[in-house]
């Protein structure tokens, strides 16, 4: 029986609660073996980002390059990327390496609102990024800076699924946290069909790294041979269940529950 790799590429968290540090998380709590490659290097807390450090181009391609060579992922995903030229080596990577299931978290913006991409590398992500992934996992601010539409209900999550679609995508999910529903709204297309989950808006402030911990549960799901609606469905419930169990850590934007999805199968 063969153990199922999954790869991030992403940046840091000193905090602990987003980046590599969720992303390693999530995957370890689903039997996934995880790796990472560090993108940046962060200094932040439940509270914010207090600096930013982009690695080395080098030091970028050379972790890739390890990984190539000796532990091909079954899946992966991206998270913060922060540059253009940090954009443009992984996805020349991706496409030399020829790697599969690619999941593209299109991180922004933190919680605290500190940019974790720079404006200028937004058409670097669609132009050779968004072609290579089999989904894409922004949340509603994210969906509209890479649309250049606004997004105020939910025919205009679906007109911004359809054209991030059309960038090459085989996937799209936009993520309902930021939605001002009663219920936290996920929205999937896969070209074609519409789908979507639902759950509970649960009320609390400690989201700090929701979407790495969702679309990491997806990126791990994809290792383990599930279907796209089986992935986001187990995306959606890994992360449901993270929230709901709040762990109340930190004064700021806490981090979620990563046990919570086992323990809540017991
Ligand atoms: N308060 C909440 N209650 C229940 N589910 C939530 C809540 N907030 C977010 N979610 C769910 O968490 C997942 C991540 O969505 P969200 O919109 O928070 O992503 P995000 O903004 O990219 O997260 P982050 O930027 O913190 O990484 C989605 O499945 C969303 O429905
Ligand atoms: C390294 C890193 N990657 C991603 C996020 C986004 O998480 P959030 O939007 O919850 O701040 C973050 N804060 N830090």
């Amino acid at each position: 029986m063969t153990t199922a790799k999954a790869l991030t590429i992403a940046g840091s968290d000193s905090g602990g609660g987003a980046g590599i540090q969720a992303d390693l998380k999530t995957f370890q709590e689903l039997k996934v073996y995880g790796m990472s490659v560090i993108t940046a290097i962060t200094a932040q807390n439940t509270l914010g980002v207090d600096g930013v450090y982009p690695m080395m181009l080098e030091a970028i391609e050379k972790q890739l390059e390890c990984i190539a060579v000796d532990l091909q992922p079954d899946a992966l995903k991206t998270g913060m990327l922060f540059n253009s030229e940090i954009i443009e080596l992984v996805a020349n990577k991706m496409e030399q390496y020829k790697w599969k299931n690619l999941v593209v978290d299109p991180v922004m913006i933190a919680k605290g609102g500190a940019n974790l991409l720079q404006q200028e590398a937004t058409e670097s992500m669609k132009r050779k990024l968004l072609p290579l992934a089999t989904v894409l996992t922004p949340n509603i601010p994210e969906a509209e800076e890479l649309t250049g539409i606004s997004i105020r209900n939910m025919e205009e999550r679906k007109e911004a699924a359809k054209r991030l679609s059309a960038m090459g995508v085989n996937y799209v999910i936009i993520k309902g946290g930021h939605g001002d529903e009663k219920e936290a709204v996920d929205l999937l297309f896969d070209g074609s069909h519409f789908s979507s989950l639902v759950a509970e808006r649960i009320p609390t402030k400690n989201t700090h790294g929701t979407g790495c911990t969702f679309s990491a549960a997806i990126t791990a799901a994809l290792a383990n041979g599930y279907s796209i609606n089986d992935a986001f469905q187990l995306g959606k419930d890994f992360i449901h269940q993270a929230i709901k169990n709040d762990l109340h850590i930190g004064s700021g934007h806490g981090p979620t529950n990563h046990w919570a999805y086992q323990e809540s199968k017991r």
